[in-house]
């Protein structure tokens, strides 16, 4: 099939300004890309202790797992589940160093764990700061920060197995944050992402790079002017397969886009609303592929160009 020799466009982080207008149009017709050359923030050495603490975590008894609750709908422990019965996931999240330490010591972790997470955190703040800075930038928007905004990591594991080849690794889905940092499995593939025409096309691994994603509070914050990709996992070999996804949540008060987005041929799409509150709607509605952000539109009528 033509759409398996498609990949997602690639974005390089130490080629700005020149690729800031390449930034916003993916942002536009894909809502994901391939971010290379980010290592001067996140080296290659911290994402594969990263992954070594990860696998660590997962391999604690499970009523030690249990002990990481919801902070928000969905942030704490999932075991494999009805709905997804290969995928395994440990929700971390993070509104203040202190929410690492609190969970450091409920899961009883070792000081190279609460370290390593910790420069994780950081590095992958960081790198928020960059891609939507850059990306605020190419929209033409004065003044963004979102230094203050809480995020969330939430590493998975994927059961895989001889018997499990074909079927879901996780449900077809959008991502409600603003933005997501993937470092996928750097072996086992399995992630899609649908395209425009709306087939899904594999994002195979690629070892020292990152996938970036934009969720609902992306679509939302930006007046639907960027898009949010909608992906699946699927299994498609014997091995466990590990990821790693930070989400770069929402402003902690209201959702709302900067005024440089709105004007009179770009009416305000959707009411403000509160991200804890969406990620509620998105919990009780069952919406999980992006049609929960429909529910507040404020004229189901109006949807852009680019928008899925
Ligand atoms: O495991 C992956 O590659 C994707 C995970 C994902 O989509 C998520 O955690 O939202
Ligand atoms: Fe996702």
């Amino acid at each position: 099939m033509a759409s398996n020799f498609c990949t997602i466009p690639v974005i390089d982080l130490q080629d700005f300004p020149a690729q800031s207008s390449k930034l916003v149009h993916v942002c536009q017709e894909w809502g994901c890309f391939r971010l290379v050359n980010h290592q001067n923030i996140l080296s290659d050495s911290l994402m594969s202790e990263m992954k070594s603490v990860v696998k660590s975590l997962f391999d604690l008894p499970p009523e030690i797992k249990l002990r990481n609750t919801d902070v928000i709908a969905g942030s704490g422990y999932m075991a494999p589940s009805q709905i997804n019965p290969l995928y395994e996931t440990f929700g971390l999240y993070i509104s203040s160093q202190q929410d690492v330490d609190v969970l450091c010591s409920r899961l009883n972790s070792s000081p190279y764990q609460r370290e390593t997470l910790i420069k994780y955190a950081k590095a992958v703040h960081e790198l928020f700061v960059e891609i939507s800075g850059k990306l605020a930038d190419g929209l033409g928007i004065s003044g963004f920060t979102m230094e203050e905004w809480p995020f969330e990591f939430r590493i998975n594991k994927y059961h895989f197995a001889e018997e499990t080849v074909g079927s879901s690794g996780v449900q077809i889905h959008t991502d409600s944050s603003f933005l997501t940092i993937l470092q996928d499995d750097e072996v086992v593939g399995g992630l899609e992402v649908m395209d425009m025409s709306g087939a899904f096309i594999p994002v195979d691994p690629w070892p020292s790079t990152l996938v970036v994603n934009l969720g609902d509070v992306g679509r939302a914050w930006s007046n639907g002017r960027l898009c949010t990709v909608t992906h699946r996992v699927q299994c498609k070999e014997a091995s466990l397969r590990y990821s790693i996804a930070s989400f770069l949540l929402g402003p902690k008060g209201t959702v709302e886009p900067p005024e440089e987005l709105v004007d009179a041929t770009h009416p305000r799409l959707f009411s403000p609303f509160n991200f804890e509150d969406y990620r509620k709607l998105r919990y009780s509605t069952k919406l999980r592929a992006g049609e929960a952000l429909d529910l507040l539109l404020i004229d189901s009528s109006k949807n852009y160009p680019g928008e899925k």
